[in-house]
């Protein structure tokens, strides 16, 4: 592609060159490329545009005010957004059909479940996020939930190239707001639940908030649909948002339109969600257990008829669904008979979720080993110590990817709000207790890294899965 017919400048300036790629790190640039120059965090991109420059980049996409020579300066008041429209023109053809997923928590799930419905209706389709880029026969590991923007697109042109035609994406706040996943046709967005998360990185719950609302007031399609899980208490704000668009609203849950749950009745391996919708009364079984998996389905079952399912074929589908990974995940029975749950509730709200979700099941204890990130909202850590101990009856608090924190620290910060709980340093340690603790009426939880092959102690990343761990501790 010129950059003439890129960026629609004239050709003799600047434009009759060919566009090679694009980067938003000056060390990717390569003779042609577009270089995206953002102030970040941690560094100022626009630092290093002369490095871009000399590198061969052809144009480089800034504010107005920064000062660019040698290469054709794209000005934006919001660079990160302009950049993902121009990378956008030059990755494309896109699967047709996209669809993304915002909210605290319940994003993989639900992306990872929407996934698997458009495969039973028969469409080639695709998910990334937290997983990784995952299709019928693949998984290929990312790092961030939303890659950066060019990995992005460029991924979702891949799956366009290998035939996906429907493909779903988490939107984390973080990448909403560094614009991650812009600049392709978004045909419905979700919204799962709204709690404490990346106060780090946000701030304010008021801001976290906002940048989730992005997807509903900028990125889905002016004539696309937004699917809201009704029973949160902000679900009724991301209504009035959503009918303010103008969006197609579909709504699901206890008050749903589309999706009304009526009841739920659980049993040892699963549950029976009663729905009604259309004006009928049907009886779904779906082989997940807790009301929060309940919520997902019905969540990402309204993804599906937003992009075309039929009602009926959806819900019969549904009973189909696969356990997502490290989400209420058995691991193993312990040789006293006590099963170990592998969640990935990192969050106070889904600590809440995780432990509910295995109540029921408890005829003995429920014990709940957790820890709480390091470089991460450090005020999360009472409050999941606090819920941890009022609905567990033994807590184990030990370590969950310190990364550049002490680990000491981080479970001292816990452990203050959470009376009664047991100190273990070192994840295989804890868990260890906790299975040699646990009777045959009791339930283990191993919560906060789910499908997480590593631990994250200072820069590196030390190999260690919860599922593994537990089985060797149970062997
Ligand atoms: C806080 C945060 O989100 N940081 C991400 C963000 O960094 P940033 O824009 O602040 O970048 P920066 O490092 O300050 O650099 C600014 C700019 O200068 C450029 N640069 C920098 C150095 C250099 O030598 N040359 C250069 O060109 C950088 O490429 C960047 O464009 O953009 C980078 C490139 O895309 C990401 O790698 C980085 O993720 C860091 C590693 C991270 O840990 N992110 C986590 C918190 C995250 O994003 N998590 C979310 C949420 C998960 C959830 O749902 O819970 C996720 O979506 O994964
Ligand atoms: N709908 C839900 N309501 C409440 N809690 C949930 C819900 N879905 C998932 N959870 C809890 O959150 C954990 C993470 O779920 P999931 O990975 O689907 O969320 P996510 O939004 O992708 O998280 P992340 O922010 O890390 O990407 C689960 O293991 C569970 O404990
Ligand atoms: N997407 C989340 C994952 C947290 C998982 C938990 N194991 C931790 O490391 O805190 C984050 O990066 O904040
Ligand atoms: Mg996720």
């Amino acid at each position: 592609m010129r950059l003439g017919t890129l960026i629609g400048s004239d050709a003799e300036q600047h434009g009759d060159v060919a566009v090679t790629g694009f980067a938003i790190d000056h060390r990717k640039v390569a003779p042609g490329t577009v270089f995206g120059a953002f102030r970040g965090t941690r560094f100022n991109g626009e630092d290093f545009v002369d490095d871009a420059v000399r590198a061969g980049a052809v144009a480089v996409v800034a504010r107005p005010e920064v000062a660019v020579a040698g290469a054709a300066h794209v000005a934006a008041e919001e660079p990160r957004r302009a950049f993902a429209g121009l990378a956008a023109r030059f990755f494309q053809p896109f699967p047709g059909t996209v669809v993304a997923v915002t909210g605290t928590n319940g994003k993989t799930s639900n992306v990872e479940m929407v996934r698997q419905l458009w495969r039973m209706a028969g469409h080639p389709s695709a998910s990334i996020g937290t997983l990784g880029v995952t299709t019928a026969d693949d998984q290929v590991t990312t790092g961030l939930t939303t890659p950066d923007v060019v990995t992005f697109l460029a991924n979702m042109a891949g799956l366009k190239r290998e035939g996906i035609t429907h493909a779903a994406f988490e939107a984390s706040s973080h990448g909403l707001s560094q614009y991650r996943t812009e600049g392709l046709p978004v045909a419905a967005a979700a919204f799962t639940n709204f709690s404490r998360d990346h106060l780090d990185y946000h701030e304010t719950m008021h801001a976290y908030f906002e940048a989730k609302m992005r997807l509903f007031d900028e990125v889905v399609a002016a004539d696309g649909a937004a699917v809201v899980w009704t029973d949160d208490p902000k679900s009724d704000d991301v209504i009035a948002r959503v009918k303010a668009r103008g969006l197609n609203l579909l709504t699901v849950g206890r008050r749903g339109e589309t999706l009304k749950l009526v009841d739920r009745s659980t049993s040892q391996l699963g549950q029976t969600l009663t729905i009604e919708a259309n004006g009928q009364t049907r009886h779904v079984k779906i082989p997940l257990i807790g009301a929060y998996q309940a919520a997902n389905v019905l969540t990402a079952c309204g993804l599906a008829i937003a992009t075309g399912g039929a009602v009926d074929q959806v819900l019969a589908n549904a009973a189909r669904l696969q356990p997502v990974r490290g989400r209420l995940e058995r691991a193993v029975i312990t040789r006293a008979g006590a099963p170990v749950y592998v969640d990935y509730a990192h969050t106070p709200d889904a600590l809440v979720s995780a432990i509910e979700a295995l109540r029921p099941h408890v005829r003995g204890r429920l014990i709940t080993v957790f820890g709480a990130g390091g470089d991460r909202d450090a005020g999360k850590r009472p409050e999941m110590g606090e819920v941890a101990a009022r609905l567990s009856d033994v807590v184990i608090v030990t370590d969950d990817n310190p990364r550049g924190e002490d680990p000491a620290l981080i479970r001292r910060a816990i452990l203050a709000a959470a009376p009664g709980a047991r100190e273990v340093a070192g994840r295989r340690d804890a868990i260890a207790a906790a299975v040699a603790e646990a009777g045959a009426d009791d339930i283990v939880l191993l919560a906060g890294k789910g499908h997480e092959q590593g631990q994250i102690v200072g820069d590196q990343v030390l190999p260690f899965d919860d599922v593994t761990v537990a089985r060797e501790c149970a062997a």
